[in-house]
């Protein structure tokens, strides 16, 4: 139990304690840890010796903490759950809790590189039909690979940036034409973000997952489809999607998590042995979808067909590296139901079949439009942790 007032059960008490950088009144970014509505500011704490980290919590963004590795970030969680629980610290720590609202968030963490998978059957299925009509919905390859493409790390943005509507080519009955896109949505999505680095030449194993993976946030995949169904045959997302990747500003530890790790579904056909990973987990993360604040869906993401363990064994199987900050994300998370889907291409399907929101028939996105993505997990003793949400509003092309 926290000394701090209203945290235990905001969904954010110490059972959670994501990280983020944030920065007050125009300052420096530093780092800190969220708790309940506050900022336990640890460059502060780090600076005060009433944390240990050898200054990698005195940086501008979380990289060098995330290369220390799990034993340290075990261990640093455990001394802020001290720092935040023991009533003999709170004199010291009390001046270090900065409010919410006080702060501006950064980006957590520099992006190395970013991937994309595509890892719910439901989202997979449900977009082969609505892309590519008469066709097997799931191509041949699906279900003996996490298929997955590289993405643009440099425009990986913080929750709350803007979003500016892309603009492109897109098919018309005449031809190719080019303006803003009118078919503009959002994809719900869990970000994987790797902590510890592995040499080029060596692949990791799907056991090894916990060692490299620090933690996860909420993504938002912006995707323009009318600039991707024109662009993507034959090698894939480029434009329609590069054009903004929303990320959460707070990035929970896989150590909070570990109450919801949950069997995944079964893999029929059996998986290539690189893939097979035991115990074959996935994470019981509950999503909502949030259009103008009207919750639209509930994806499920314990669904997932592919695990991000398998995700990341399959992403190093060639010998590729990781390096510290990259960030890989689960795909679209869709349940079966259509009040399950993780995207307005599933939700509206293919824009054939407009919904309500706050009073008005709506397909893709309009200008001012916001959508937020949330999600709860299961913690300790029946506790809940609430993932720091993904939030992005569009604005208009320029
Ligand atoms: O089926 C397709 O052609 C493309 C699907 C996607 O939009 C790719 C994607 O971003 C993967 C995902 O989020 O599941
Ligand atoms: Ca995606
Ligand atoms: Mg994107």
């Amino acid at each position: 139990m926290t000394w701090v007032t209203g945290a235990q059960d905001s969904g954010f008490g110490v059972q959670h304690l994501p990280y983020g950088v944030f920065r007050i009144d125009g300052g420096e970014p530093r780092i800190g840890v969220r708790i309940g509505n506050l900022v336990l500011d640890l460059a502060g704490a780090e600076a005060a010796d009433l944390v240990l980290a050898g200054g990698a919590l005195c940086q501008p963004t979380l990289n060098a903490f995330l290369a220390l590795g799990r034993p340290q970030w075990t261990a640093v969680r455990q001394r802020i759950t001290e720092l935040l629980t023991d009533p003999a610290h709170r004199t010291a720590v009390e001046p270090l809790l900065v409010p919410l609202d006080e702060v501006r968030m950064e980006l957590p963490f520099e992006v190395a590189d970013y991937v994309d998978f595509y890892s719910s059957e439901q989202h997979a299925t449900n977009v082969g039909e609505i892309f590519r009509p008469g066709q097997p919905p799931l191509p041949p390859n699906w279900k003996h690979l996490p298929i997955g493409y590289h993405g643009r790390a440099g425009t990986v943005v913080v929750s709350g940036t803007p979003v500016i509507r892309p603009q492109g080519q897109r098919p018309s009955r005449e031809g190719p034409v080019f303006g803003p896109s009118a078919r503009l949505d959002v994809e719900a999505e869990v970000g994987f973000v790797v902590g510890v680095p592995s040499p080029l030449g060596r692949r990791v194993a799907a056991a090894d997952f916990a060692h490299h993976v620090f933690g996860v946030v909420l993504l938002n995949d912006w995707s323009a489809r009318d600039i991707q169904a024109w662009e993507y045959q034959p090698l894939g997302p480029f434009l329609g999607k590069s054009f903004a990747t929303s990320v959460a500003a707070w990035v929970t530890p896989l150590d909070a998590l570990r109450h919801a790790f949950v069997p995944a579904p079964e893999q029929d056909p059996p998986v290539a042995d690189y893939l097979r990973d035991e115990p074959h987990l996935g994470l019981d993360l509950r999503l909502t979808v949030y259009w103008n604040g009207e919750p639209v869906s509930e994806p499920p993401f314990a669904g997932m067909y592919w695990t991000p363990a398998q995700q990341l064994a399959h992403l190093t199987v060639n010998g590729a590296a990781l390096r510290t900050g990259d960030l890989y994300a689960s795909g679209t998370v869709s349940g079966p139901r259509r009040d399950q889907v993780g995207s307005f291409l599933e939700l509206t399907w293919g824009g054939a079949e407009p919904v309500t929101v706050a009073g008005a028939e709506r397909t893709f996105l309009a200008d001012g439009d916001t959508v937020t993505i949330t999600a709860t997990a299961p913690g300790p003793d029946g506790s809940v942790i609430a993932l720091s949400a993904v939030t992005g509003t569009v604005l208009p092309a320029r």
